[in-house]
């Protein structure tokens, strides 16, 4: 179930990946729905086939790694299934990582399926991209571990449907320890900042 590693082709990783794009929007769509019963109903009896379709193929081991600290283009695959950033999990927004000098940035736009208050992102979702973007900014110096505490301050609303430019960059490393700090920009104002503490270990031996 916690590959470490995966035969899958380029192209069985497209597949999968448009079909998280898939449920990605419906789920977009769900929220927002207003549509007659009748729709509905019809809606609900082809996910019930698709459900159908995919259950023989739902098995212990997954397509691809859960956890991959090897990967050098696409920082996403680092964990390619994460709730949070993962391409392949349609949980997950399409926010896409990427290393700038010495700051792990993340870029997303939120829509409905995230809302906390009117119009604005969730402020758990916000922890969420924090914790992750925080975690793969120490994993993708080859040091992954739990987070020990996660500090977020919420200076100013983040809106929905709007660029949102989240930076993580490490602080400070010693022993095992590593403090990662992180701000989200919204045209170029920061509307949170936070701060938090990795414990480096070996996850997967437990
Ligand atoms: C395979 C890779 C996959 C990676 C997945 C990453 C996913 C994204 C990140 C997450 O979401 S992780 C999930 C949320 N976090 C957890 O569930 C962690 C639950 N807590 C624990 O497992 C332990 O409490 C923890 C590993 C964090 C620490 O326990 P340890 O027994 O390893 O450490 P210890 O308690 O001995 O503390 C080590 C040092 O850290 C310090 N420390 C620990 N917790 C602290 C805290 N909360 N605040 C300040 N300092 C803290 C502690 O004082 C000590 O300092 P010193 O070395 O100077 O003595």
């Amino acid at each position: 179930m916690h590959n470490t590693n995966s035969d899958a082709s380029d192209e069985h990783r497209q597949v999968l990946k448009k079909l998280s794009g898939h449920l990605r929007n419906i789920i977009e769509q769900s929220i927002v729905l207003n549509a007659p019963d009748k729709v509905i109903t019809d809606i609900n009896k082809q996910l019930a086939t698709i459900e159908t379709i995919m259950q023989p193929y739902v098995t212990d081991k997954r397509a691809l790694e859960y956890y991959n600290p090897n990967v050098r283009g696409d920082l996403n695959d680092i964990q390619p299934y994460s709730a949070v950033s993962g391409h392949y999990n349609a949980l997950a927004a399409p926010i896409k990582f990427e290393q700038q000098q010495d700051k792990l940035i993340g870029r997303v736009k939120y829509g409905r399926a995230y809302e906390g208050p009117p119009n604005c992102v969730h402020g758990a979702i916000i922890a969420g991209v924090y914790d992750q973007l925080m975690a793969i900014a120490g994993m993708a110096t080859g040091k992954a571990g739990p987070t020990a505490y996660l500090n977020i301050d919420y200076h100013k609303p983040t809106p929905l449907f709007e660029a949102l430019e989240f930076q993580a960059w490490i602080s400070l490393e010693r022993d095992n320890k590593i403090i990662v700090k992180g701000q989200c920009l919204v045209q170029g104002e920061v509307v949170t900042s936070s701060e938090a503490l990795f414990i480096v270990k070996a996850l997967l031996n437990k």
